[in-house]
């Protein structure tokens, strides 16, 4: 049976999966010898003493130990993809900004060199914080496999389908889902229709987990069966090859002589994973009022303060829009977190115009901010009907890290200018006498 990019299905499982039938011990981790010759690797996510319910960890049996997959390191240079802390003397990381989708080039871009770093947020040597990114790629990866130490990734595609071919599996994405590679997995990856883009939250913390939902109950907002992990898929392939390793926000490659995708069964529940955020069941405001946006949670990355995100992944999608007697759109507001959003289709109801597909906003840590001038004055006196916000999807990065922009975010990538003007309309309607205006 041909498993590519298929799946096994839940958030979080103790997943198994062979390619080659009885590779998998039975069992035991540590058989003395393994099946067809195989070498038995673990791959932990956490540390071994984490507690049970956050504990992941991957047992691994592949043609050769990863050890062999790496040899003598030289450090290269990938200029555009920045880690935290990168503080830049001349770039202004107040103020509200909004940026137009980022061109392709007719220059190639692979996964790693189409990797461009827009903010970065605490400090990824101490593991806290994250980094927001755009990729344009239109070439795949060759004999080219990446891993990243310093967190995993989360990829929101915008355009193009893109194939990662993992060491524990393969998993196609397009617009519309979402996937996450975790830290220290290889991987390449390929383009299936370019050009491709999209954006990445690389999450330095504790991994993204689901929510707790409080009073909604078990059911509603992501649920975890459609999250999927693809099966065990492996190469026997004797070929000159790279791997480079991002590490403590440096890039580093090592030559080998063959494809470190060579994992031909594992077990546990370290995996990859991707998800349609079609399957998303937001839960709303059903008779007056506009909740925090926290209802649509995704995603949360703890940071260690209860309630307190690393990170936070909201998904602003269709849903009904019911709410009597309110302004139904978000409210203007200052926030301790940090937001940067990004378009993955569609019009979003705060901003009619401007923030476009594949276009992004950052409004960071206690910036005002909130409907422009037409959203405010189409929403307030809008007829209240039941309404259907149809064809729209944009997401948000929320940290408690105040963002720094990067230098390329602030100086090449096609900031608006214009972008406060949005609000300079909004006239005062304050004239003294009571009644609504
Ligand atoms: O700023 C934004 O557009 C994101 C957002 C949406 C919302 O419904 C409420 C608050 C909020 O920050
Ligand atoms: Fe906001």
């Amino acid at each position: 049976m041909d498993r590519t990019a298929q799946y096994m299905p839940g958030f979080g499982n103790d997943f198994e999966t062979e390619a080659l039938p009885g590779a998998l011990p039975q069992g035991q981790n540590s058989p003395q010898k393994c099946a067809y010759g195989l070498y038995a690797e673990q791959l932990s996510g956490t540390a071994f003493t984490a507690p049970r319910g956050q504990n992941e960890r991957t047992w691994c049996y592949r043609i050769r130990p990863s050890v062999r997959h790496i040899g003598r390191f030289e450090k290269i240079a990938v200029p555009l993809w920045k880690s935290a802390p990168n503080i830049d003397p001349d770039v202004i990381s107040l103020g509200q900004y909004r940026w137009d989708p980022v061109p392709h080039s007719t220059e190639p871009f692979t996964w790693i060199t189409g990797m461009r770093t827009v903010t970065t947020a605490g400090d990824v040597n101490t593991q806290t914080g994250m980094a927001a990114h755009v990729y344009l790629v239109t070439t795949s990866m060759v004999d080219e496999y990446f891993y990243s130490s310093d967190g995993e990734l989360l990829v929101v595609p915008q355009e193009g389908r893109l194939r990662f071919t993992t060491e524990l599996g393969v998993m196609d994405v397009e617009p519309k889902e979402i996937c996450v590679l975790p830290r220290g997995l290889v991987y390449r990856v390929e383009v299936l229709e370019g050009p491709c883009r999209g954006f990445v939250c690389e999450n330095y913390g504790q991994k993204f987990d689901l929510p707790n939902r409080g009073p909604i109950g078990a059911n509603c907002m992501a649920n975890p069966r459609d999250f999927k992990t693809p099966f065990a898929a492996f190469e026997d392939r004797d070929t000159p090859s790279t791997v480079t390793i991002k590490w403590c926000g440096s890039f580093h490659r090592s030559a080998i002589d063959q494809s470190p995708l060579d994992v031909v069964a594992w077990h546990g529940n370290y995996a990859p994973w991707k998800y349609d955020l079609r399957n998303y069941a937001p839960v709303g405001a059903i008779l007056f009022d506009h909740p925090d946006p926290s209802i649509f949670t995704v995603l949360t990355a703890p940071s260690g303060v209860e309630g307190t995100a690393n990170i936070d992944f909201v998904l602003f999608r269709e849903r009904w829009m019911v709410a009597e007697h309110s302004f139904r759109p978000p409210w203007y507001h200052k926030n301790v977190m940090s937001e940067l959003m990004g378009n993955i289709y569609g019009v979003y109801d705060a901003k009619p115009k401007g923030f476009v597909p594949g276009g992004m906003s950052l409004h960071n840590c206690m910036l005002p901010h909130g409907p422009d001038r037409n959203a405010f004055e189409g929403a307030s006196n809008a007829e209240l009907k039941a309404e259907k916000l149809d064809e729209t999807m944009s997401f948000m990065f929320e940290t408690r890290f105040p963002q720094q922009l990067t230098a390329w975010a602030a100086k090449e990538a096609p900031l608006q200018d214009d972008y406060v003007d949005c609000w300079t309309s909004l006239d005062k309607k304050f004239d003294g006498t009571p009644g609504v205006k």
